[in-house]
């Protein structure tokens, strides 16, 4: 996985083809990998200025190595079609475990006007330089190299980011690449996007191969239980344990090896025989004893299991039942959420619930990060476990997509709408999520025309795809999302009041970290928490906590869990304590920044007034950083240690 991303950013990058024009590899400004990546370069005698001529199969070749990874394709093609489809403007590969092109989807990139990535070309370190296809393979993991990563091609327009497919037997099956434009403001996304592609498609030939055993999903959140980051461990009749995927490991805080084998009673907490007459054909949700009860599990019996789908949309047609330990396993999926939550905000959060269920639109608000989709899962979720059946849950980016492709995805088009159109036409996501609930994300950036056409679709409960005359009729729950605040927008003129009304049957302020008033004694329930799923005894020392409940969180409670992680996870083994000085230098210098400091010395959250001048304060010294910078928001905002988007948010300004 990518580290430094901090340090990612353009002058970094080019300081570091500075110092290695002057012969020098400059490893503490590139990214870990990115480090071994060009050593490596180096040792095969690349240079930035190198002009590779790459292999490339020809016509007949292409079709023989096509047909030798024929599995792998059967199994990615449809859906990485799909998402090509979805992410017009980006390039998609599918390439094989020698990081050679087999397919490739959507746009193609030109790269230093001469390589076009096509089928058949071979993508190899020794040749190709740096790059993600060739890393995913040698890391076995997702890698994200950004534009000027890659060491022949200082100047690349593109960035990219690939994951490995493994079989269950821990095959590399091949990669998935994603190629995009250089400068889009948050990469990351597509990283996330691939990771979810390569583990839907991982989910699915572990279906395929157990499908005849018993599969218990394991994930800490019941949101996020069916979806493609669940653990999946198959089990035998007799509850032997036959396999556990690398996620249920990690969830699990153990070794594969040590687990197969064994009986699963330890992880059930209960008889197996008593298990499998509970289950009765049916899939039961169950609290974990393993992991000091803080994970849940649903087992599944053979042939009940259905992988996630890409969107991690709720499964139909499988009965849920709350069996064994009522003591740790959670009633609703809403309540195992609020349960820490302040009282007045899972109040909130309870209302949105019942308003929900009753038809009423639902809009969440909140900084990056503070948990909008986790709670729009859960009250979905929710639905299922009061109301019946929950139906689908689909999502859709208003952010992530360009401005001509919402449009096609929210309201689906008709075949032959415009070139490059499915055949048969689509549906579009409000069909989609008929029956179900769809959740709107990044509503705040959705272009005004298209508001205008959502607000007719909602008020008209029809959708009449492009190019399209028929009417479709729609019924699905709306829950939108923003991390922009909406009624500063319709103030500003940039959304429109009418939809915003729409929109806003029920307002949940999911509130940013750093608002919280206890954030001290989140953090130690949080700290706590992960030592168990982790099964790490590692105390916490008072003033590393003080320090870090008065750092300013701008990624919120992604920052957070993030942070915490990796420190317990990194911990040498034999520390009992965990202090400031044993983290890393870039959490060090963070938590001694000027935010932090800042607000050690503010008045407390509660006071609203001193609310505004913690405000005041931070933009006074947002300001002055741009300044020192000349201006340059990159540079500003990674000394300030924040992302540009927040820094442009916390000016009040528009990237
Ligand atoms: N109350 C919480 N406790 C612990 N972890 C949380 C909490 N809320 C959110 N998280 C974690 O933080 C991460 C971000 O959550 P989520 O994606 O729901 O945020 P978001 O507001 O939708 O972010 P974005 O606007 O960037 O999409 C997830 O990994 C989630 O599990």
């Amino acid at each position: 996985m990518p580290t430094k991303a901090a340090l990612r950013t353009s002058d970094v990058m080019r300081q570091a083809h500075a110092r290695l024009r002057r012969g020098q590899l400059p490893v503490d400004l590139l990214d870990a990998t990115i480090g071994r990546s060009w050593q490596r370069c180096l040792e095969h005698g690349l240079t930035p200025g190198s002009r590779p001529e790459l292999p490339r199969l020809s016509g007949g070749e292409l079709r023989d190595r096509r047909d030798a990874h024929r599995r792998l394709i059967e199994l990615a093609d449809p859906l990485v079609r799909r998402v090509a489809d979805d992410l017009r403007g980006c390039q998609l590969l599918l390439a094989g475990p020698d990081a050679t092109v087999l397919k490739s989807y959507g746009r193609r990139f030109v790269i230093n006007d001469r390589f076009c990535i096509a089928p058949g070309i071979n993508l190899d370190e020794r040749w190709f330089g740096t790059n993600a296809p060739a890393l995913a393979v040698i890391e076995r993991a997702p890698v994200l190299v950004k534009s000027s990563e890659h060491l022949l091609f200082p100047d690349n327009p593109v960035s990219c980011v690939a994951a490995p497919l493994f079989d269950v037997g821990g095959d590399c099956l091949g990669l998935i690449d994603l190629t995009f434009a250089a400068d889009h403001p948050r990469p990351e996304i597509f990283l996330r996007r691939v990771q979810q592609l390569t583990g839907a498609l991982e989910q699915q030939l572990f279906r395929a191969h157990y499908q005849q055993r018993w599969v218990l999903q394991v994930h800490a959140s019941l949101a996020e239980l069916d979806g493609v980051a669940c653990g999946l461990v198959a089990i035998n009749d007799a509850g032997l344990i036959l396999a556990v995927d690398p996620q249920a490991a990690q969830w699990l805080g153990r070794e594969a090896a040590t687990l197969i084998g064994q009986s699963i009673e330890a992880l059930l907490g209960s008889a197996w025989g008593e298990m499998r007459r509970q289950c009765e054909g049916r899939s039961a949700l169950l609290g974990l004893d393993l992991a000091g009860g803080q994970l849940v599990g649903r087992l599944n019996p053979p042939e009940a299991w259905q992988p996630a789908t890409l969107e991690g949309e709720a499964r139909e047609g499988t009965s849920v039942s709350v069996a064994t330990k009522p003591r740790s396993a959670p009633e609703q999926p809403l309540e195992a959420l609020v349960v820490a939550w302040p009282e007045a905000l899972a109040r909130e959060a309870r209302r949105a619930s019942r308003a929900l269920a009753a038809g009423l639109p639902v809009l969440l608000q909140g900084e990056t990060g503070t948990g909008k989709e986790q709670l729009a899962r859960a009250l979905h979720a929710g639905l299922g476990g009061v109301h019946g059946k929950a139906g689908p849950f689909v999502a859709l980016n208003c952010a992530a997509l360009p401005e001509s492709l919402i449009e096609a995805e929210l309201f689906g088009y008709g075949e032959g709408a415009f070139t490059g159109a499915r055949k048969g036409g689509y549906g579009g996501r409000l069909v989609q999520a008929n029956g179900g609930t769809l959740l709107l994300d990044e509503i705040g950036d959705m272009p005004l025309a298209l508001q205008a056409r959502l607000l007719r679709v909602l008020q008209e409960r029809v959708v009449t795809p492009l190019g399209d005359h028929r009417e479709v009729p729609i019924d699905c729950r709306v829950i939108a999302a923003s991390h922009r605040d909406l009624e500063a927008r319709v103030a500003a003129g940039d959304f429109r009041e009418d939809l915003f009304y729409r929109l806003a049957g029920v307002v949940v302020e999911l509130p940013a970290l750093s608002q919280q008033h206890q954030l001290a004694e989140t953090i130690r329930r949080r700290w706590a928490a992960l030592c168990r799923r982790h099964r790490r005894e590692l105390a916490l020392d008072e003033a590393l906590c003080e320090r870090l409940a008065a750092y300013d969180w701008p990624g919120n409670w992604r920052e957070l869990e993030h942070c915490l992680e990796v420190a317990l996870v990194g911990a040498e083994p034999e520390l009992g304590c965990l202090t400031l000085e044993v983290l890393s230098p870039r959490w060090q210098r963070k938590l001694a920044g000027p935010a932090s400091a800042e607000r050690v010395a503010a008045t407390p959250a509660s006071d609203a007034g001193g609310d505004q001048a913690l405000r005041d304060l931070e933009q006074a010294h947002m300001r002055r950083t741009l300044e020192a910078h000349d201006g340059n928001v990159t540079a500003a905002a990674r000394a300030l240690g924040v992302s540009r988007s927040t820094l442009y948010r916390r000016l009040g300004a528009e990237p």
